[in-house]
Order: structure tokens, then C-alpha cells, then sequence
């Protein structure tokens, strides 16, 4: 086995712990990170998107293992930021003292942190936060962040210290992680000063690692060991989102301590009911809620950490072809590809990501479920959840929407299956759609679940197939056949079900033919309206939509609504 794969298997799940570092531009995010692993400073200032190191303690006998996510300090990516939020066990927030803005964005951000962690089905305690006063160093002249004002913020929050900081100066950064690590009640031996630095090869670490002396016999190894890996890379989105539902569940654990089922004995239940779901699936169903055993009782699942690294194969599977710049986007959420928090916060990152590809040009949107494009919206993810998870999960997806909507590429989706309600307002924010013709439905049928379409879901209709037609859709909730959706323009061509790829090939080709600038500058003065619409109101309109959502008598249709579907398939 390859020296880096030792590594990550070396740490037992209870010593492995993720350390997130947040801040604005230029703030010494980077810089902070790079003293604390290498002891280095360097003076050339590269904006980060995302980086990640992982760093091995052998401590009294145990291994250890502190990834640390250093974050982009401009936020494109907000699905990304979320994420980190939920993966990160402890955080350091970052702000400089000659910016009182990067002041007030750590006092933003510790808020964000706290209400996403709420937002988890089982809710995580606020964790162990550190603010770091940056650039201390600088003139008294200088200084925007007066060191009294912030300490007395700091003294009125759960869980956090505070200490001003140089990376360039090495001023505190020491002390910083030491008390960070005290605060999470992790070996205070973490600390830089207190363990000696060795590299991978190194006898000792290898000896250590292995439990056994380096020294001759007689003489203790006891010397706490620290060592970068040089191979870590970040683990898939994917395996992020395991790992923060398991360790939600671990916390939920440790507060409530029922008795716990492994999880070899916990999933077999399920197994006998749901024999076509994948391992994967069932697994995301038994986190949230969904599945419950013959018995009725929900078993928690102990997640062994093997999923960790585990390659997953992902709801959202991306395949670029460098040589035409176009990337094939594919829901994977058997059965139906419902949206729940985690697709769309895959989908967001997976868009975000070839947002900023300059080799893309264009992306196909379709499914990896035969003859399902998309069902739309989890209805589970609306019925019986709480407020906070409701504002996670519409926030996801308006995220997802303005990234798919507002895209720089030529988007184009291919419509193989079914696609009602958000799957048809996924297809139609796209450039342009191809349908399988035959049995499939697309529309917007929101009011039959006794449901209201958002106002950006109406407006999208509206730019697609006009005012008169969009009144009936939308009111009667209407799913249209494939030669139906043709003919009011909600799709472009119909073709038959083996066709319809090659189809988006064909029509791509004209539409890569145009130069990326005009047609760029044509779609986003067209759609601009649309997306402000929503962009200015999104922290509105989420809460609106959780209030609505959870209203007693949307419950009870969306409840008839769910027993209907069970109904209809038995
Ligand atoms: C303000 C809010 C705006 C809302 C926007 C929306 O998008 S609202 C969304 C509006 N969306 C709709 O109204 C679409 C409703 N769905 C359908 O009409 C059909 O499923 C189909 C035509 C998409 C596929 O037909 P098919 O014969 O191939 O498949 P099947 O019917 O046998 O289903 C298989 C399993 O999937 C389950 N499930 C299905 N959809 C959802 C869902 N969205 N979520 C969760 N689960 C869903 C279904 O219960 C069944 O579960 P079971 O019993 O195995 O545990």
C-alpha cells in the first residue's frame, strides 16, 4: 500500500476532525494555514478558490488526522461555502485589523455557520470557533479593528476565543491553533510547538505509526509526531456529504446515547423492502427519515468511516470532453432523480465548477435514470421538515436555479423521461430542450399537489411559452405529452427516446458555432430581469416559502398527495 493511503486509513473516525478557515479576500487566510503546516510566509498574495491539507499526528500512541479546508475569501461558490459550514468540526475565522469590513463578514459568517448547522435534520451544537485578528503587525495608523471591540463580542458567544495574529510576523499563530485546540478538546500536542515535524518516509513516523519504538530498546518513543501528507486531496463532494450526516448523527448520539444498531444490522431491515435501492441510496434515504424498518422503530445508522473515501458515484455525474468544451451533466438519484438538499447542493457545485472552466463552452443537462428526467422537488423534504431545513433545502435550490439560469455556457437538456414540476423548471432554464417523445409528461403541476409555483418558477414559464399559456398551465397544473409541450413551445423538438442525444449533439453544434461573447452578452441581458427578481429577494423568498411549506393545510395536501403516488404505484 502507497505511504498516503496508510495515512488515511490510519486515523480511527473518532480522531479525524475537518478545520475550516473563513474569511474575506486578503485577509491572511492562506497565509495562516501555511505557518501553522510549514512554518513558511510568502509575500506574493494568489487568490485561493479551495485548498485542502491534511496533516497525521501520531500522540500518545493514537493517530490523528486534521484536514483543513482553506476557503476562497470571494464567494462564487456558495454551495461550496455551505458546504464547508456542514463538514467542518472547527473553524478559524479570519479578519484583518486594517479592514473593518473583513470584520463585520466574520461576525456574518459565524452567523451563517450556526444556522447551518441547525439546518441539519439532526441538529449539530455550535462548534469550536477561533476569530484571528489578523495583520497585526501593521501600523497603529493603519488599524480599522480596535482589539477591545472585538474581545468584547467574543465574550458574549458560545464556543469562541479570540486572538490577534501575524502570519507574517509568525505573532500568535502558535498560540492561535493551541487555543483552538483547547477548545475543541482535542490533544493541545496539535499545537506546532508541541509535537516534533517529521515528513512521510521519515523511520520515526513510519515506526510510529505502526505502534513500535524508533529507538533502541529501553528508550521510549513518546515524542508526539506531526507529519503533512504531500498526496492528501480533498475527498469528493459526495463523501463530504456523508460525512457530515454521520457526523450530525454521531452528535445526536453522544447528546441522546440511545442504543445503536451497526450499521450491517441496521440496513438489514430496509434491505428486504427496498430491494432495488443501491447500498448508496439507502443509505440517503435511512439519513433522512425515510426508511424505516418492518417494525416501524427508526434505527440510527453507525457510519463506519470506510464510506469516507469510498468513490461514490455521486447524484450528479459530470463528464467533460475536453476536446469539443462541452460537459454532459447527469441526475442520479434513482428512482426518480428528486431534488433534495443534497442533489442541488451537488448540482450547484458541479455548475459552479464549470462555470469557471474556461475549456467549457457548453453543458447538456440530462438524466442517468431511464425514463426519468426528473420528478422535481423531494416532496419529503417538504412534508413533516422543520423550519430550518426548509430554508437550507429552498435556498439550495435557488442557488442551483441561479447558477443553471445565469449560466455563461450554452445549456441544453436533454429530456429522456418524465420531467414535472422542478424538473421541468430545470429543463426550461436551459438554452434548449430536446424531448423524448411517447408516454413522458412535462409541466408545471405545482397546484395539484395544493402547492403555489414561486413566483421565479412562473416567471421562467413566462419568458418560455408566454402570457395566456402560462395562466392555464399554471393554474390547472397541466403535464403535457411531448407533441403537446411542442406545440405551446415548452420544448424545442420531439424525438424518438434513442434519439434524443444525439439530437442536442447535433443542434450544439450550431449554437457553438456563434462566438461566446455576443451570445453571452445576448442571453444575460434577456434573462438579467429575471434573475435580479429573485437574486434581490432570496432570503425572503426562502422564508417565505418555509412558512407556506409548513402551514397545516399544505401539510395535509402534500400528505394526500404522498399517499396518492404510493397509492397509484401499488
Ligand atoms: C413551492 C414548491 C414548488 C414545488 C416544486 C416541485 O417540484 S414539487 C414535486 C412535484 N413532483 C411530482 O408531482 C412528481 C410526482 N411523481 C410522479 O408523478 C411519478 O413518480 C413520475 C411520473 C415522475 C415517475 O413515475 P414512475 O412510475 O416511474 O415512478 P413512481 O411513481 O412509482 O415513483 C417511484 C418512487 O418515487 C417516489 N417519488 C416520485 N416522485 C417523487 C418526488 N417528487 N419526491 C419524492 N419522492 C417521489 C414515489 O413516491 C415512489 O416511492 P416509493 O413508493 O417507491 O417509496
Amino acid at each position: 500500500m502507497s505511504s498516503h493511503l496508510v495515512d488515511e486509513c490510519a486515523a480511527p473516525p473518532k480522531n479525524c476532525f475537518r478545520l475550516v478557515v473563513l474569511g474575506t479576500a486578503r485577509v491572511g487566510k492562506t497565509a495562516i494555514v501555511s505557518r501553522f503546516l510549514f512554518n513558511q510566509y510568502d509575500d506574493q498574495y494568489t487568490p485561493t478558490i479551495e485548498d485542502f491539507h491534511r496533516k497525521m499526528y501520531r500522540i500518545r500512541g493514537e493517530v490523528y488526522r486534521l484536514d483543513i479546508l482553506d476557503t476562497s475569501g470571494v464567494h462564487p461558490f456558495p454551495a461550496m461555502r455551505r458546504l464547508s459550514f456542514l463538514t467542518g468540526d472547527l473553524f478559524i475565522l479570519v479578519y484583518s485589523v486594517d479592514n473593518y469590513e473583513s470584520y463585520m463578514e466574520v461576525m456574518r459568517l459565524r452567523e451563517q455557520i450556526l444556522e447551518s448547522k441547525a439546518s441539519c435534520k439532526t441538529r449539530t451544537a455550535a462548534p469550536p470557533m477561533i476569530i484571528a485578528g489578523n495583520k497585526a503587525d501593521r501600523p497603529e495608523s493603519e488599524r480599522e479593528v480596535l482589539y477591545d471591540e472585538v474581545a468584547k463580542w467574543v465574550s458574549t458567544v458560545k464556543k469562541c476565543a479570540f486572538l490577534e495574529t501575524s502570519a507574517k510576523k509568525n505573532g500568535n499563530i502558535n498560540e492561535l491553533f493551541q487555543t483552538l485546540f483547547e477548545l475543541a478538546k482535542l490533544p493541545p500536542e496539535m499545537s506546532p510547538s508541541l509535537h516534533r515535524r517529521v515528513s512521510i518516509g521519515d523511520q520515526a513516523w513510519e515506526a510510529a505509526k505502526k505502534g513500535i519504538s524508533f529507538y533502541p530498546r529501553g528508550k521510549q518513543d513518546d515524542n508526539p509526531l506531526g507529519v503533512v501528507s504531500p498526496h492528501a486531496r480533498r475527498p469528493s463532494l459526495r463523501s463530504d456529504l456523508i460525512e457530515a450526516e454521520a457526523k450530525a448523527e454521531q452528535e445526536q448520539r453522544r447528546a441522546e446515547k440511545p442504543s445503536i444498531p451497526k450499521i450491517s444490522s441496521a440496513l438489514s431491515p430496509y434491505r428486504s423492502q427496498y430491494r432495488s435501492c443501491t447500498w448508496m441510496s439507502l443509505l440517503r434515504q435511512a439519513f433522512q427519515g425515510l426508511v424505516r424498518p418492518a417494525g416501524g422503530q427508526v434505527c440510527r445508522l453507525q457510519v463506519q468511516h470506510r464510506c469516507y473515501n469510498a468513490p461514490a458515484a455521486g447524484h450528479v455525474q459530470v463528464d467533460m470532453n475536453s476536446d469539443t468544451g462541452v460537459a454532459t451533466v447527469r441526475l442520479n438519484r434513482p428512482p426518480v432523480n428528486s431534488l433534495n438538499l443534497d442533489v442541488l447542493t451537488e448540482l450547484s457545485i458541479a455548475l459552479e465548477k464549470l462555470e469557471t472552466d474556461r475549456s467549457c463552452r457548453a453543458m447538456v443537462l440530462a438524466s442517468a435514470v431511464p425514463g426519468i428526467f426528473s420528478a422535481g422537488l423531494d416532496i419529503m423534504e417538504m412534508y413533516k421538515s422543520t423550519p430550518e431545513r426548509c430554508v437550507a433545502f429552498w435556498r439550495a435550490l435557488q442557488d442551483a436555479w441561479l447558477n443553471l439560469y445565469g449560466s455563461r455556457l450554452i445549456t441544453m437538456a436533454a429530456i429522456e423521461g418524465h420531467s414535472p414540476a422542478g424538473g421541468c423548471l430545470l429543463a426550461m432554464s436551459c438554452d434548449y430542450r430536446v424531448m423524448a417523445d411517447g408516454k413522458f409528461q412535462i409541466g408545471l403541476n405545482e397546484t395539484r399537489l395544493g402547492i403555489v409555483a414561486p413566483f421565479w418558477f412562473t416567471d421562467v414559464m413566462l419568458c418560455t411559452i408566454g402570457h395566456r399559456e402560462t395562466e392555464k398551465a399554471l393554474q390547472l397544473g397541466a403535464m403535457y405529452s411531448a407533441q403537446q409541450a411542442l406545440s405551446i413551445g415548452l420544448v424545442d423538438k420531439v424525438v424518438p427516446a434513442d434519439q434524443v442525444m444525439s439530437t442536442v449533439q447535433t443542434e450544439l453544434k450550431s449554437w457553438l458555432q456563434i462566438p461566446d461573447a455576443a451570445r453571452v452578452i445576448t442571453k444575460t441581458s434577456m434573462r438579467k430581469q429575471v434573475l435580479d427578481r429573485l437574486s434581490s429577494q432570496k432570503e425572503k423568498d426562502a422564508q417565505f416559502f418555509a412558512d407556506f411549506i409548513l402551514r397545516e393545510s399544505v401539510q395535509k395536501s402534500l400528505g394526500a398527495y404522498i399517499a396518492s403516488l404510493q397509492k397509484r404505484k401499488s
